[in-house]
């Protein structure tokens, strides 16, 4: 379950009401591209997919011997695995994820991985990603060296269906490939075999995982007043002239998700719309309760220049309670609560004395930390960030930006050599 707070911003049914024409419009505007080849709008078909989950699910039954897996990509191709993996393994299976470049961690890792237990997924859209080939280069050598002619047995890529350095690879060497839909862009890729295929090998409830999006993309086409997405995306674009858009998280588990959200609505909309104007809202990731000790004091008193999206959890999957310890009674309020209580409590505080300090700030109540919920809640974002596309009139689907440092990266690296 996903419910949507917004007490503290009592000016927004009103605009709910004054805005359903401009909602209706941007998304009627934003299905009529659905069936355009290059509309990208694949995202909305992947928790359907029943075939690929039924792939997948083969796959990972047919190499039972995997404890270590290594996730080689950056981006859309490492975040969503990154954020859901964190929350929900359940087989004990180890993951690393190689989304850098430096040296040192990589050299600290093949030293400690068995390459016989160990199962390297290259994953890249494109194929073309500098940082992941570099990787999967240094794992491809390594393989070999050490397992020679069985090493491509340990070797999973997750590319293009057709096109691309990594997909002509696995066709010349007869490895084992899953496809990244071609409508289907990096971040919003997690649905498909980008996240699944890591979290098969976690045992993640991957069919939860989808009936949560599918309820995702349900209320997405529900009536302007019950349409979830469409209310967030209003709730950003009445705050668009705020220049910082906090995603704060009460998760442990899902400590790695603001991070995803970072990409997918920075990389989507910050960029030059129709008449060339500069758009977009900075999303800055927060964690609670940690960041109540390190950002909070800058929320309360810094700054009205933000909007706050809290996402919380409404109940526990298993909660502990605080014992009581006799001479230390400064602590005496915490004795026979529980974890939860006091992780809930803590949220419940920061929500409110930001409204009170004059933040803009709402919530998304998660019924629990469960692949149902998460699903839900990440296909929820997708299509809001698909949303404010056509309300700020840019591609949410390009990254026309990032372009030019990869060329300069290219250019010094021949001018060094
Ligand atoms: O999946 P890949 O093609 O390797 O792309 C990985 C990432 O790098 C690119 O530079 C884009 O900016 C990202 O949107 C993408 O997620």
């Amino acid at each position: 379950m996903l419910r949507l707070d917004t007490r503290f911003l009592p000016d927004f049914p009103e605009a709910l009401k004054a805005h359903a024409p401009l909602l209706e419009e941007a998304r009627r505007s934003l299905l009529a591209k659905r069936k355009n080849p290059g509309s990208m709008l694949g995202f909305l078909d992947l928790p359907e997919d029943t075939e690929t989950l039924r792939e997948i699910r083969r796959y990972r039954e047919a190499n039972p011997w995997v404890e270590d897996f290594v996730l080689i990509g950056i981006g859309g191709s490492a975040l969503g695995p990154k954020a859901l993996e964190a929350a929900f393994n359940e087989s004990g299976v180890r993951f690393h994820y190689v989304d850098h470049v430096e040296p040192e961690p990589v050299i600290k890792l093949l030293r400690a991985l068995d390459p016989g237990k160990t199962l390297v997924n290259v994953v890249s859209k494109s194929g073309t990603t500098a940082e992941t080939l570099a990787g999967f280069l240094v794992f491809l050598d390594w393989l070999k060296g050490a397992l020679g002619e069985a090493w491509r047995r340990h070797l999973v890529v997750t590319t293009d269906p057709e096109t691309g350095p990594l997909r002509a690879l696995a066709a010349r060497e007869g490895l084992r490939a899953f496809a990244i839909p071609k409508e289907v862009g990096g971040r919003f890729s997690v649905l498909s075999p980008v996240g699944l295929l890591p979290l098969a090998f976690a045992g993640a409830d991957l069919e939860a995982l989808l009936m949560g999006a599918r309820k995702a993309n349900e209320t997405a086409l529900a009536p302007v007043e019950e349409s979830l997405p469409l209310k967030t995306a209003l709730l950003l674009h009445l705050h668009r002239h705020l220049p910082v858009h906090a995603f704060m998280v009460y998760s442990e588990r899902l400590k790695h998700l603001p991070e995803w959200f970072v990409q997918l609505h920075d990389e989507s909309l910050g960029k030059r719309d129709k008449e060339g104007n500069r758009v977009g809202t900075t999303a800055l990731p927060a964690l609670g309760p940690q960041d109540q000790h390190a950002q909070v004091q800058l929320f309360r008193e810094g700054p009205l220049d933000k909007l706050l999206a809290m996402v919380v959890p409404e109940s526990p999957l298993e909660d502990l309670r605080i014992p009581p310890a006799e001479g230390l009674e400064a602590a005496s309020y915490l004795f026979g609560k529980t974890l939860f209580g006091l992780l809930r409590a803590e949220a419940e505080a920061t929500y409110q004395a930001l409204a009170e300090a004059g933040q803009r700030v709402y919530a998304l109540y998660l019924s629990q930390v469960s692949p149902y919920a998460v699903g839900w809640l990440l296909q929820h974002l997708m299509w809001q960030t698909a949303f404010l596309g056509e309300l700020w009139g840019v591609n949410a689907f390009d990254q026309p930006g990032v372009e030019l440092g990869k060329r300069l990266t290219r250019a010094f690296l021949e001018a060094w050599k």
